[in-house]
């Protein structure tokens, strides 16, 4: 009898101890919550070594009989989203982020040279990008650079959706692709982010109360990062710090990579290095005297390589 107690004691113990998967949901101060296979969520502490973690990471971690658990070993990460804050500190938002949507939409203006500056950092990530023009109920004060523009993406195979929160049209198939993995919306101020993640989680605000009450935190947890699982299947990141996210300035030799139009072509460039703009015997500028390329994507390149990172 005896016996069988202590043997019962020793494999519950040991129970706690294995080490499990899960995903963290949100940073909260030093602490973390994760959610177990089942979908159930838990407030852990990561090992020390482990401070670096953030949400949306894979780790590994175990039950302690406090209640608590710890957070013992994060998995390597398929990518990082990172914001550069006001004084030019590169800050950690959120891990493994298999897609970006670009929100655009008819109001306020779009600014295409904004959304080529998102696209250069999600080829750098890398993630697939989604550019979604939004408020399509409404009138384009300049549908053809619209057109222009929308079927120029399109061309180069990135995938391109028109939504209205106002009258639902194009949020099934946004729905389909958010389906495929996990996204964060990005984009500028007033083309409708909050209003699409508020169609898309009806019930966001109970969920956040949700998870301010099990990081005992009130309402700190909103300002941080937090993977929502979506009712369309797949899950979406979001804070006002993602939905603000902008790409810092970007190393020279990632640029020109972040323009798929032309990695197939610099490869022909005369000069390894080249940098697409007064070399002779650039393959790329060739293809912009041949039309080949879109001459608005070029002056993006160009606007983007002086700002750019030696
Ligand atoms: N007509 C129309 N209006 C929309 C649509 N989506 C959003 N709006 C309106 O556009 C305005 C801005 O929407 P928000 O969702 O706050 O935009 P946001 O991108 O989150 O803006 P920030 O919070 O400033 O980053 C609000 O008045 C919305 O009601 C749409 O599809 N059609
Ligand atoms: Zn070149």
């Amino acid at each position: 009898m005896a016996n069988s107690l202590i043997w019962g004691r020793g494999v519950s113990h040991n129970m706690i101890k294995a080490s499990r998967p899960g995903r963290v949901i949100t940073r909260f101060g030093s602490q973390v919550l994760v959610e177990d296979g089942d979908g159930h969520v838990h407030r852990c502490t990561p090992r020390r070594r482990l401070e670096h973690v953030v949400c949306n990471d894979a780790v590994s971690w175990h039950p302690e009989s406090s209640g608590d658990g710890v957070v013992t070993e994060v998995h390597p990460r398929s990518n990082l989203l990172e914001r550069v804050d006001p004084r030019g500190q590169r800050k950690n938002i959120a891990a493994n982020v298999d897609q970006v949507v670009v929100v655009t939409a008819a109001a306020p203006a779009p600014s295409w040279p904004l959304v080529d500056r998102y696209l250069v950092a999600i080829e750098g990530m890398p993630a697939r990008a989604l550019i979604l023009y939004n408020k399509a109920d409404r009138p384009d004060p300049d549908p053809e650079s619209t057109l222009a523009a929308l079927t120029g993406y399109q061309a180069l195979g990135y995938p391109v959706l028109k939504t209205s929160v106002a009258d639902g049209r194009g949020m099934e198939a946004l729905g389909d692709f958010l389906a495929q993995g996990t996204s964060v919306l990005v984009g500028q101020s007033g083309v409708g982010k909050s209003s699409l993640i508020q169609a898309l989680l009806p019930d966001l605000d109970i969920r956040i109360g949700a998870l301010s009450e099990l990081s005992g935190e009130g309402r700190h947890t909103t300002t941080n990062a937090t993977v929502y699982r979506l009712p369309c299947g797949g899950a979406l990141i979001d804070s006002p710090g993602v939905r603000d996210f902008s790409p810092g300035p970007t190393p020279q030799r990632e640029l020109a990579q972040g323009f798929v139009e032309f990695r197939t072509l610099a490869p022909a460039c005369r000069f390894h290095n080249c940098t697409h703009t007064v070399e002779p015997g650039c393959a790329v500028k060739a293809a912009l005297e041949q039309g080949q390329i879109d001459p608005r994507r070029y002056a993006s390149y160009c606007t983007l390589l002086e700002a750019a990172q030696v």
